[in-house]
């Protein structure tokens, strides 16, 4: 227990956030055209080294002369281990207006890889005299990232978000597998001559889901690389979504439906909650703080529970 009161997520859509290459500016409008609610305009794995500064102009003037309707705007820079970071950061805010919303910070390994971004980004907005602040998002996809995961969930509070990402996780972690999320195939019990998958990511997304709900930030469940499996990422995202994620990013864009579809709460799961809270407080009237729906005990804390998926559907309907 604790006598502080655990600080509520940005209040925002993040069900799904479609990256694109910078280097690939033919995608940029159907981007913004898709159901996405995040865009993240990518500087960072794919694009090649000697893409970059194109892959940079390419960005500003997308941000500048596309219509991204409400879509949140993310761009993802390069790691801090590189030699192009800097760069991304001055040139992408120097250059993009107020349009765009948040810098994603890939490979971040501790708390002061943010402050570093946050002194440049703080640093920039003063000098251009900008009124809107740029939050920050970041990948946890390193060993040292997991291990200090709740340093960097602390790290700043332009810190908003949070997302696995599954390939380079995997790479740090000398994880034996090319998959990138979902079921891998040698991760399995094995009983009585049938093998029972059981999941590989699950420990870390839990990890991120705890730090992320102690500081008020959103998670994220990263990318399911076989575009062609929309089941096999529907059974992710539901396994993202029941630990408490609030998303998973799209790297194709059909991958969009299948990330929205799951993360918005079911007519019924809603009607449900609505049911729940409304049984409690006949209960409360009653002076109980338990009561009966459906069969089964409801108290207290299954009104926080049901606030929980009432929230999700009132912020999506707001926007
Ligand atoms: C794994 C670790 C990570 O860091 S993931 C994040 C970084 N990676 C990325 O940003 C990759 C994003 N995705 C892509 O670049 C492409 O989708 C890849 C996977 C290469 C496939 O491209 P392509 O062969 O063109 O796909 P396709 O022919 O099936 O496309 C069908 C229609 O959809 C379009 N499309 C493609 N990708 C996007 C996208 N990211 N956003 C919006 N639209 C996209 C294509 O242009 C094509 O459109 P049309 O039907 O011809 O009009
Ligand atoms: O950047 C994402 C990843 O999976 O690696
Ligand atoms: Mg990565």
């Amino acid at each position: 227990m604790s006598f502080r009161i655990q600080p509520a997520a940005p209040a925002r859509p993040n069900r799904c956030q479609l990256f694109g290459p910078g280097s690939r500016p033919a995608l940029f409008e159907k981007m913004a055209a898709s159901a996405a609610d995040v865009i993240n305009l990518d500087l960072e794995d794919s694009v090649a080294p000697a893409d970059k500064p194109q892959a940079r102009k390419n960005i500003i003037e997308a941000i500048n002369t596309i219509d991204w309707g409400k879509k949140y705007l993310s761009v993802r820079i390069n790691g801090l281990d590189t030699p192009f970071w800097y760069r991304d950061v001055v040139e992408v805010l120097e250059g993009a207006g107020d349009r765009i919303d948040q810098i994603m910070i890939p490979k971040v390994g501790c708390a002061a890889d943010v402050y570093a971004v946050d002194a440049l980004v703080t640093a920039i907005e003063r000098n251009m005299g900008r009124t809107k602040p740029i939050s920050l998002e970041v990948i946890i996809e390193t060993a040292a990232g997991i291990a200090h995961v709740e340093e960097i969930a602390a790290s700043s509070p332009r810190l908003q978000a949070m997302s696995l990402g599954a390939a380079d996780f995997a790479a740090s972690m000398g994880m034996q597998t090319t998959g990138i999320g979902g079921t891998q195939e040698n991760y399995y019990m094995y009983r009585d001559g049938a093998k029972y998958w059981s999941d590989p990511w699950h420990w870390a997304q839990t990890a991120i889901v705890a730090a992320c709900r102690t500081h008020g930030i959103l998670p994220v469940d990263g990318p399911f690389g076989d575009f062609s499996d929309d089941e096999g990422f529907r059974a992710q995202a539901r396994r993202s979504a029941t630990l408490g994620m609030v998303g998973k990013w799209a790297i194709h864009p059909k991958q969009v439906a299948l990330a929205n579809e799951v993360f918005t709460p079911s007519e019924q799961a809603v009607t449900e909650a609505r049911e729940i809270l409304a049984a409690m407080e006949e209960a409360k009237a009653a002076g109980q703080g338990a009561a009966v729906y459906k069969g089964r005990l409801v108290d207290i804390a299954s009104m926080r529970q049901a606030e929980v998926i009432v929230r999700q559907a009132d912020i999506i309907a707001a926007s």
